[in-house]
């Protein structure tokens, strides 16, 4: 099982709401507490990261987010940091707590440290500033900016200082990641009782900066609703490989993968699957690219099935597959280079229709479960499906073009399917049976590519084979990605080679 932190819970504007609501309704902690709390704890963060500031522009709206830019304000001026406060909407609609703090901060300023302007034409281009809080638009967005918004957000991203959104970067939609007409682009994000899902999605990650969250004192109990949770390694832990007694005892995996022309496919997912220290990986292939596998995969047990000049499967082969995936508890990788062959295509299907072992779908086999609907009625599914953008769409039956479109389309068709879902992309979107899905924070396309792909279909299958749970497999093996990915691209300038993953 994966059980993310609070820290890493990715909620809708309306979760958010909700649970604000509840908190202070419900629990009795009142609104303007909340905003003390989530004010204090962006000025610490701030001081924390930037100790020499000097000159801070205050762009704020009349919701609740202006409020806590104005908590900022009070605590950054104790720190003698100067402020010009700029009203978008003027001073008179403030929200009732925003009000109340806009008073309490004009007592903390006996020396004159603060400027207030009541309108985006009042402030003209101060004099000299180090930094702009981004205080116009938290959850309340309800539209594409108007008016002066959009003429402050295009202002502040020219400035060359750092910009810090509370709570939202201004004109990033919460739940959807879009961009609503123009938003802030923020080197820092703080992020009040739980991170928005639209961090992670779309326009979101171009947008937010560093993102980090603030704890605010809601009952963790009002925090359920939450199905969409963000996958990193501050939480993920690499799992401990514990080689058992005997080498079958420390995972077994069989990989049935592989066919003329597509033998790298195969040997890419072996030696991935092998790199994770298994008891034992078999590779199952049609006799005829035996001598391939013996020259290329000396660690791998190969298991050929049919003629010497079988070169693809198909449903011929079944009864001996069958057999030898029988033989041992274990997992199963299927479809690396498999190729699209129509007799393929049956022995896929057949094969999947009396198969009771976890199995990982990828590549070729999926192709194969596009072509026929049989596959839906099968009653044992302990699958993962691992599918690029083309394969999503075309198992989906539809073009997906917006990320929150997918994460819900792949969120109900793990559900309605009962499988587990890994779709590649950015962000990767990792979905299970009961509704719940992961999101990585880096970019998850890359493994779309021929033979990345096929390493990451080896390293889920390996974790898989392993006995760890079908989410943990695939955050597990996007992280292992991730990381090599990474520290390639430290000493590398042109993208890693497949092998590069292993
Ligand atoms: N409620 C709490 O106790 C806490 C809230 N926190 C912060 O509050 C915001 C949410 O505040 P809210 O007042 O609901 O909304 P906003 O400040 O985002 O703004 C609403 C305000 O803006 C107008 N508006 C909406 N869309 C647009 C637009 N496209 N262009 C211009 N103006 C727009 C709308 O009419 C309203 O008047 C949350 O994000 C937190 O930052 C604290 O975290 C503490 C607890
Ligand atoms: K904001």
């Amino acid at each position: 099982m994966l059980n993310a932190p609070v820290s890493h819970y990715l909620f809708t504007a309306a979760q958010s709401r909700d649970i604000d609501e509840q908190t202070i309704n419900e629990i009795g902690i009142e609104g303007f507490t909340l905003m003390e709390i989530a004010g204090y704890s962006a000025s610490q963060q701030i001081l924390n990261i930037y100790p020499e500031l000097s000159h801070g522009i205050y762009l704020c709206g009349k919701g609740n987010n202006a409020g806590d830019a104005l908590v900022i304000a009070r605590y950054l001026i104790q720190h003698d940091i100067n402020a010009s406060i700029v009203f978008l909407s003027g001073m008179d609609g403030l929200s009732p707590d925003t009000h109340k703090n806009f008073e309490l901060l004009k007592k903390f300023d006996p020396e004159n440290k603060i400027s207030i302007y009541d309108s985006w034409d009042d402030f003209s281009g101060q004099a000299s500033f180090d930094f702009i809080i981004d205080g116009m638009l938290g959850t309340g967005l309800d539209s594409n900016l108007r008016g002066d918004y959009q003429k402050a957000v295009q202002w502040a991203n020219q400035q060359s200082v750092p910009v810090f959104s509370i709570d939202i970067p201004t004109g990033l939609h919460a739940d959807l990641g879009e961009i609503m007409g123009k938003v802030i682009k923020a080197d820092h994000t703080f992020t009040f009782g739980g991170r928005k899902q639209g961090f992670y999605l779309q326009d979101g990650p171009l947008h937010t900066g560093q993102v980090t969250y603030c704890e605010l004192p809601f009952p963790n109990e009002l925090k359920t609703s939450c199905n969409t949770f963000l996958i990193d390694e501050s939480w993920v832990s690499e799992h401990q490989s514990s080689l058992g007694v005997h080498k079958y005892d420390t995972g077994v995996l069989y990989i049935i993968a592989g066919s003329e022309g597509l033998t790298g496919a195969a040997v890419m997912a072996a030696k991935s699957a092998w790199a994770e220290g298994l008891g034992a990986v078999f590779l199952v292939c049609p006799r005829g690219l035996l001598s391939v596998y013996e020259h290329n995969l000396p660690s791998i047990i190969k298991k050929p099935v049919g003629e010497q000049s079988d070169t693809c499967f198909s449903e011929a082969h079944l009864p001996d597959v069958r057999q030898i995936v029988g033989e041992k508890q274990g997992a199963v990788l299927l479809g690396p280079g498999l190729g699209r062959k129509e007799e393929t295509v049956r022995f896929v299907i057949d094969f999947l229709s009396q198969n009771n072992r976890k199995t990982v779908i990828d590549a070729d086999a999926l192709w194969a479960l596009a072509q026929s609907q049989k596959w839906k009625e099968f009653e044992e599914k302990q699958w993962i499906l691992t599918p690029h953008p083309g394969e999503l769409a075309r198992l989906l039956e539809q073009d997906v073009k917006k990320d929150y479109q997918r994460l819900n389309l792949v969120r109900n068709f793990s559900a309605e399917h009962n499988v587990t879902t890994l779709s590649k992309g950015m962000p990767g979107i990792v979905s299970t049976k009961n509704g719940d899905s992961y999101l990585t924070n880096y970019d998850t396309r890359y493994f779309a590519r021929a033979g990345s792909g096929d390493v990451l279909a080896g390293k889920i299958s390996a974790y898989l084979a392993l006995d760890y749970s079908p989410e943990y497999s695939c955050a597990q093996a996007l992280l292992n990605g991730k990381k090599k990915l990474f520290t390639y691209l430290d000493t590398n300038r042109d993208l890693p080679e497949p092998t590069d993953f292993i």
